[in-house]
C-alpha cells in the first residue's frame, strides 16, 4: 500500500473545530480565540449593536451537491443582507453547523474556504458557535452582529402614502436560477444561464449602499422571500398600500433574455425570492440623492413604484401596458 492511500484518522468534534474553524476566529479578539465558552466583544461609543438570524436547510435552501463554498457564501450572505437593510455594517458572526455523520471532512474544508474568502471579502469574523451532528439533512445557520448609529436603524415601518419604492440591483436573477436548477427552464445560451446560477448560490448583498441609505430611506428591508410578498411586508408595518409597476423592475441582461416577454416567467422573476437586493421607501425629494448614492458605489438603484393610503399591506401589480398582472402566488411561504 502506498503512503497516500493510508486513510487519516478522523478529525473528531474538537479536531474539526481546531483546523476549520479557529482560523476563521483569528482576527477577532472576541472570539477568545474559539478557546472560551462565549465571545466578548464591546460596543464603540455612540453605535448600537444589529443581530440577526438565518438558517439553511440541504433541500429547502439549496441542494445537497451543491459546492460546500457556494453554500457557505449563501449563508454568508443571506445574513449580511439582513444587516444592510438595517442600515448596519458587519462586525462578526456565529456559526452552527449541523452535519451527518458520514460527511467527509473535504466537504468541511470547502467549507470553511467558503466562509474565509467571504470574511475578507466583506470584513466580518467568526466569533463563535455550535457543531454537532444530525441524523437528517445538513442545517446551518449564522447569528449575523452589525454595527449601526445609534437610534438610525432602518425600520420596515417608515413607509408613508406619497413615498416611492426603489430597489437595489437587479431583481429574478434567482429566481430563473432555481428554475433551471430543477430542469423547468431550458436557457440553451452558456452565459445567461451560468449568470442566473450564480445569482442563486452567490447573492451579492449590498453591504455597502445600506449604510448610506440612513438619512434617505424611510422605511427598508432585503428582498429574500419574493419582491411582491416582502413589498407587502414592509406595506403591512408601514400601514399602507403599494403600487408596484411591473415594468419597471430592474432586470439584468439575463434575466431579461429568460423571461422574453413571457407574463409567467416575469410573475416568477417578481416573486421568486432569494434576490438579497434591497427594497425601501424614500420621498420623492430623496431621487438625486439616491441617484448620486447608485453612481458613487456601483449599485444600480431603481425606482419601482410608490406608498399609497390604500388598505396595509395591499401590492397592486401593474404590467407595462397599465394592466393587472395575475400573480399565482406573492412569494415564498415556509409552511
Ligand atoms: N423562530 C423565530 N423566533 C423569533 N423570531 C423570529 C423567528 N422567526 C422569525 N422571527 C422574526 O420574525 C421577523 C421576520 O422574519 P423573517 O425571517 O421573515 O425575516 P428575514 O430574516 O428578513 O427574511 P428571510 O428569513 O426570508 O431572509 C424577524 O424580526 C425575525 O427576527
Ligand atoms: C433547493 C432550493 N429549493 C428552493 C429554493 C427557494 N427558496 C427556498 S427558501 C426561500 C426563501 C428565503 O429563505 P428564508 O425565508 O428561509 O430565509 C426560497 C426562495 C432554494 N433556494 N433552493
Ligand atoms: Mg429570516
Ligand atoms: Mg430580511
Ligand atoms: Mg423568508
Amino acid at each position: 500500500m502506498i503512503l497516500e492511500e493510508i486513510p487519516s484518522p478522523p478529525l473528531g468534534e474538537f479536531g474539526r473545530i481546531a483546523r476549520f474553524f479557529k482560523p476563521l476566529a483569528a482576527g477577532f479578539p472576541g472570539a477568545r480565540g474559539l478557546r472560551d465558552d462565549a465571545a466578548v466583544f464591546g460596543v464603540p461609543e455612540g453605535r448600537e449593536l444589529v443581530v440577526t438570524t438565518d438558517a439553511m436547510v440541504a433541500g429547502v435552501h439549496f441542494f445537497p451537491d451543491d459546492s460546500p463554498a457556494d453554500i457557505a457564501a449563501k449563508l454568508m450572505r443571506s445574513n449580511l443582507s439582513d444587516l444592510a437593510a438595517m442600515g448596519a455594517e458587519p462586525l462578526a458572526y456565529t456559526l452552527v453547523t449541523a452535519l451527518p455523520r458520514g460527511l467527509d471532512e473535504s466537504w468541511l474544508e470547502g467549507f470553511a474556504a467558503g466562509l474565509g474568502e467571504d470574511q475578507r471579502q466583506f470584513g466580518i469574523a467568526l466569533a463563535g458557535g455550535d457543531s454537532v451532528s444530525t441524523t437528517g439533512p445538513i442545517t446551518l445557520s449564522v447569528t449575523a452582529f452589525g454595527l449601526v448609529p445609534s437610534g438610525r436603524a432602518l425600520p420596515r415601518w417608515g413607509g408613508r402614502p406619497g413615498d416611492r419604492v426603489f430597489v437595489t440591483g437587479t431583481i429574478g436573477d434567482a429566481a430563473l436560477g432555481l428554475e433551471i436548477a430543477y430542469g423547468r427552464l431550458d436557457i440553451p445560451d452558456g452565459e445567461t444561464r451560468a449568470h442566473l446560477l450564480r445569482r442563486l448560490r452567490r447573492p451579492d448583498p449590498r453591504t455597502t449602499v445600506g449604510p448610506r441609505l440612513i438619512g434617505l430611506a424611510s422605511g427598508a428591508m432585503d428582498v429574500s422571500d419574493g419582491l411582491v410578498a416582502d413589498l407587502g411586508h414592509l406595506c403591512e408595518e408601514s400601514g399602507c398600500a403599494a403600487l408596484l409597476r411591473a415594468g419597471t423592475v430592474p432586470l439584468s441582461d439575463s434575466a431579461r433574455g429568460a423571461i422574453d416577454g413571457d407574463p409567467v416567467r416575469l410573475a416568477l422573476a417578481i416573486t421568486g425570492g432569494d434576490d438579497y437586493e434591497l427594497l425601501f421607501t424614500a420621498p420623492p425629494s430623496a431621487r438625486d440623492a439616491l441617484a448620486a448614492l447608485a453612481a458613487d458605489s456601483g449599485v444600480a438603484i431603481t425606482e419601482i413604484g410608490e406608498l399609497n393610503p390604500g388598505p396595509p399591506g395591499e401590492v397592486t401589480v401593474l404590467d407595462a401596458a397599465g394592466a393587472t398582472l395575475p400573480l399565482a402566488r406573492r412569494g415564498w411561504d415556509h409552511f
